[in-house]
């Protein structure tokens, strides 16, 4: 709970509330799927990093958990730094009014044309994630007669305790340089002309909720520091990626002061280093919900099947993850069904499902809330089974923003072309 002090989405007698508007006005207004973000939790989430990070530390939004363009624009008006894993998203983040140089650049596949771009807007850093990649980023910002700003990712071999899919600070992630080898690809990295050696990163996974192991990783990295400048190699900052968990179901994750102030007693001998940190979900996905219909109720032997308009292709964490989301009615009062059920969506796939094995009450027509569904949400919906993906809502008190259109079914095939078959 501790990281949730500001409560977006409440229930005010029965009905549910998104800031001051019911999520039912807005079901109504905008139509279904729809997701809604708070402005408030957003900014919440932010100053809470912010307040306990101050310069020369830095926070870098992870892009990818939420990549809307007026989220981006919240974060740069309040001075957000971003962490970005494309060419596409650094052309968000500048789109969006952030500034090039709060950019750090991580992925593991940086194409020769991401590359070239990243220098040309003139980005903080490469977080760089391979040998080879440090050759070509040295070779393209030689061509270009600049020097490019570069991290090496180190994996700290660390068990992050989460999910397997979202861990990638194992050896046998395909993430960052192993630990054994680090020492010997800074050295190559120092001297490579086209580069300047700055910074330590790692990242060991998502949706962490303990402490433990981001320690256990900052020592190894510390250690690794300390290594380096024994070299005359000196590292100015030291990033530490993202991975703060947050509550969906009773998870207990760390504050984020807590979790900050635990990093930053580790750098007490450090007055040289900055700690970059590249949160993604701690800061929009309890600021986030989508809205869903229920077009059917079926019932079964063992339990019910409530039926709804959103699927996984408009939210895949329940059936990639087996995430669990909690899923309510947003009018409350109604009796429970009385077997447990599940919702599921409209896609051709027995993995289409928000929730399963649920106590919940619900009629057609009712629109539920699906919560916590403001990171990886939108972020990863697809137009699987040629389905328009949700118009994207911020609501800002008694105000409510259309963020993002509902798409319209010609823009899913406007890039296709039927062929000139010969007949
Ligand atoms: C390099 C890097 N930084 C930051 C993040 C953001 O992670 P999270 O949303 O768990 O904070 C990720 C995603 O896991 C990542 O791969
Ligand atoms: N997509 C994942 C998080 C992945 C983080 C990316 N490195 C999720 O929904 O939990």
């Amino acid at each position: 709970m501790a990281n949730q002090s500001f409560q977006a989405f409440t229930f005010q007698a029965t009905h549910l509330y998104a800031e001051n508007v019911t999520a039912s006005s807005l079901a109504e207004r905008f139509g279904t799927p729809l997701y809604v973000y708070s402005r408030a939790a957003i900014e919440q989430n932010w100053d809470a990093f912010n307040q306990h990070l101050p310069a020369p530390h830095r926070t870098c939004y992870a892009v990818k958990a939420n990549s809307n363009l007026a989220i981006l624009q919240l974060l740069a008006l309040k001075g957000a730094g971003f962490d970005v894993v494309s060419g596409g998203e650094i052309a968000r983040v500048l789109k969006a009014g952030g500034r090039a140089d709060s950019i750090v650049f991580s992925g593991v596949a940086k194409s020769k044309a991401e590359i070239e771009y990243a220098l040309e807007v003139g980005i903080l850093q490469f977080n760089v994630e391979s040998l080879a990649e440090l050759e070509r980023i040295s070779a393209i910002a030689q061509q270009r007669k600049q020097q490019a700003r570069i991290s090496l990712r180190v994996n700290p071999d660390v068990d992050a305790r989460t999910h397997p899919y979202i861990a990638t600070g194992l050896e046998a992630n395909k993430f960052g340089i192993p630990m054994r080898d680090a020492l010997a690809a800074f050295s190559k990295a120092n001297q490579l002309p086209g580069l300047q050696v700055v910074g330590v990163d790692c990242h060991i996974g998502s949706q962490l909720t303990e402490l433990t192991p981001f320690l256990d990783a900052m020592d190894r990295m510390l250690r690794l520091i300390d290594e380096l400048a024994a070299q005359g190699i000196d590292i100015t900052h030291l990033d530490m990626g993202g991975g703060l968990g947050v509550q969906y179901e009773d998870e207990q994750p760390p504050a984020v002061g807590d979790y900050i102030q635990a990093m930053l007693a580790k750098l007490a001998d450090y007055p040289q280093l900055a700690l970059y940190l590249e949160p993604g979900r701690a800061i929009v996905a309890n600021a986030g919900i989508l809205l869903t219909r229920v077009e059917y109720i079926k019932a079964s032997q063992k339990k019910d099947f409530v039926i709804v308009d959103a699927g996984m292709n408009d939210m895949l964490r329940p059936s990639l993850y087996q995430a669990y989301h909690r899923v309510e009615n947003t009018v409350q009062g109604k009796p429970l069904i009385t077997k447990p059920v599940d919702v599921v969506g409209p896609v051709c796939e027995t993995g289409d499902f928000l929730a399963q094995g649920r106590a919940l009450a619900a009629e057609e027509g009712d629109v539920l809330a699906v919560f916590g569904a403001g990171a990886y949400g939108f972020a990863m919906s697809s137009n699987y089974n040629t389905r328009v993906r949700p118009a994207e809502v911020m609501v800002d008190g008694d105000a409510a923003y259309l963020i993002r259109e509902r798409e319209e079914l010609e823009q899913l095939w406007q890039h296709e072309r039927l062929a000139d078959f010969k007949c």
